[in-house]
């Protein structure tokens, strides 16, 4: 199957050992994120939401099916072809931003590309950009304890961009913030997919942000729920 799509899943299913059997995890999910669009993935808990944004990430291999990004069905690709890919294209947002406790917000871009073995020069411009874009310039020199948790949550979207990605896994953004710095990070995901045309797919419980995104998709029992747009 050929796809300009950023993110494709064709009948992917995961199943985890479970005791002697299995779990089904994800059961032939299929689904479509295009350049700039912002999709949402709801669902009950142990629906399968985070599994999805693991194999979406190349973090899991699924069971069967096929994980396609920018055109690469990462099925066939082994180890270190798949980190390669990873480090290139996709960008993933966790819940609670992991940054190291001794660097700056700069610094935390800036060490991201060290690992694409970009110049340091470069980095840095980029990494200057990119806290532009979040509305951090002023905190570029400030470390995590010294920035609130939006702030952190900041830093963390604009190091997931600095290795300009064409897809953003990001799983439940605003799950350790208050209600205003919650809809300030949605908007800024909405902001990002537009600007750098990428395909982003989000875990939320927030359903009052939905409107925000152009499509929700919605997890059960593993099984994807056919894709409405937002506000339909
Ligand atoms: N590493 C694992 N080993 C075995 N089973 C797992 C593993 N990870 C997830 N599962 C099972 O797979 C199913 C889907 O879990 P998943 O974490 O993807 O759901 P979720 O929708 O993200 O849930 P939540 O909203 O609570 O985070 C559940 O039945 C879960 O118990």
């Amino acid at each position: 199957m050929t796809t300009t799509a950023p993110l494709t899943l064709v009948n992917v299913t995961l199943e985890y050992p479970d005791g002697g059997g299995t779990t089904t995890a994800l059961d032939r999910v299929s689904l479509t994120a295009e350049a700039g669009q912002l999709v949402a993935l709801v669902g009950p808990s142990g629906s399968g939401k985070s599994s999805l944004l693991a194999a979406a990430a190349t973090l899991v291999r699924p069971t069967s099916g096929q994980v396609i990004i920018d055109g690469t069905d990462t099925m066939g690709l082994g180890d270190k072809e798949l980190t390669a890919l990873r480090r290139g294209k996709v960008g993933i947002i966790f819940q609670q931003p992991n940054l190291l406790p001794s660097l700056t917000a700069v610094e935390q871009l800036v060490i991201s590309d060290h690992l694409r073995g970009k110049s340091a020069k470069a980095a840095t411009a980029r990494a200057a950009e990119l806290l532009d874009v979040v509305g951090l310039s002023a905190s570029a020199g400030k470390l995590p304890h010294q920035l609130s948790g939006g702030q952190r949550q900041r830093v963390n979207i604009a190091r997931a961009l600095m290795g300009s990605p064409r897809v953003l896994l990001v799983d439940e953004p605003t799950a350790a913030l208050d209600h205003e710095r919650s809809a300030s990070i949605i908007a800024l995901l909405r902001q990002v997919t537009n600007e750098f045309s990428v395909a982003t797919v989000m875990v939320t419980h927030d359903t009052e942000f939905v409107p925000l995104t152009d499509v929700v998709a919605t997890m059960r029992d593993g099984k994807l729920t056919t894709p409405v747009l937002a506000g339909a």
